[in-house]
């Protein structure tokens, strides 16, 4: 893809002091391990059915705000809004409950179920309830019917992204968290999840956190740069500043 021409980088941009409309809206939001922290007060906000992109080099703390989102990592201080409501004190399942689906790097497939166990599992946040998400996920990633039956554990990777995916689909997630999903795939499966996410687009808000910069630039509406825990860019793909960005990035 072709970079835009230098134009310029909206360097610490105030976080949007409204969360009217937002679907998510993560605000000042600062995460420690033990007493180390490696997010410092970031605010990034997804409009719903917007797909929207966390740039950064390895460290960044991109994976530490996923999980400060959904809640496996607790905000040293900050708040994480969903839908209006407050989910910062919320346990990871309550968020899950609420409309976040998150698939996590390195896909956090059960390699020893089947892969269609792997989906079931992902009913939980709507009760064990199937009202065709099944078929949905089966429809999108048509090498999962196939293999339903299949023990996950023998699926290539690209098929476990797949599976990963389907697993979070099946829970009718409002707002999707990728984390690197075309890490280690294969460029027809990267152009396959390319797929999925635009058919996703304007029915289902998607937070990605990519390295692969042409591919988050193709698919995203609003992009967050990432640098040692702090936002340093953000806005719409146009906008931001090529050259600076692959500084960011160090590509
Ligand atoms: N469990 C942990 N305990 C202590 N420090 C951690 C832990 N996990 C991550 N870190 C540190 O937090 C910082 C941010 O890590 P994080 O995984 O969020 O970065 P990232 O941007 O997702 O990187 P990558 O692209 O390599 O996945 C890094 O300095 C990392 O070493």
């Amino acid at each position: 893809m072709k970079l835009p021409a230098a134009l310029p980088v909206l360097r610490g941009a105030a976080p949007p002091a409204d969360t009217a409309g937002a679907l998510l809206s993560v605000q000042q939001l600062s995460v420690a391990y033990g007493q180390s922290e490696v997010l410092h007060g970031v605010s990034v906000r997804v409009e719903p059915g917007q797909v929207v992109c966390v740039m950064g080099r390895n460290g960044a703390g991109k994976t530490t705000l996923l999980k400060g989102i959904i809640g496996i990592l607790r905000a040293r201080s900050g708040r994480v809004l969903f839908d209006g409501r407050d989910l910062t004190a919320e346990p990871a399942y309550s968020r899950a409950h609420a409309g976040i689906g998150y698939v996590p790097q390195g896909r956090g497939i059960f390699p020893q179920l089947s892969v269609l166990e792997n989906l079931l599992i992902g009913l939980e946040p709507v009760g064990g309830r199937d009202d065709g998400q099944l078929e949905e996920v089966f429809t999108l990633f048509p090498v999962l019917k196939q293999m339903a039956r299949r023990t996950a554990g023998v699926l290539s990777g690209g098929q476990q992204q797949q599976l990963a995916i389907g697993r979070a689909l099946m829970g009718r997630p409002r707002l999707l968290l990728l984390d690197e999903p075309t890490e280690g795939i294969q460029p027809s499966i990267v152009e396959q999840i390319e797929g999925v996410i635009a058919s996703l687009k304007g029915r289902l808000a998607v937070l990605l956190v990519e390295q692969f910069l042409d591919f988050a630039l193709a698919n995203a509406e609003y992009c967050y740069v990432l640098e040692s825990g702090s936002v340093t860019m953000e806005g719409p793909p146009a906008v931001l500043d090529a050259q600076r960005l692959r500084e960011a990035l160090a590509i």
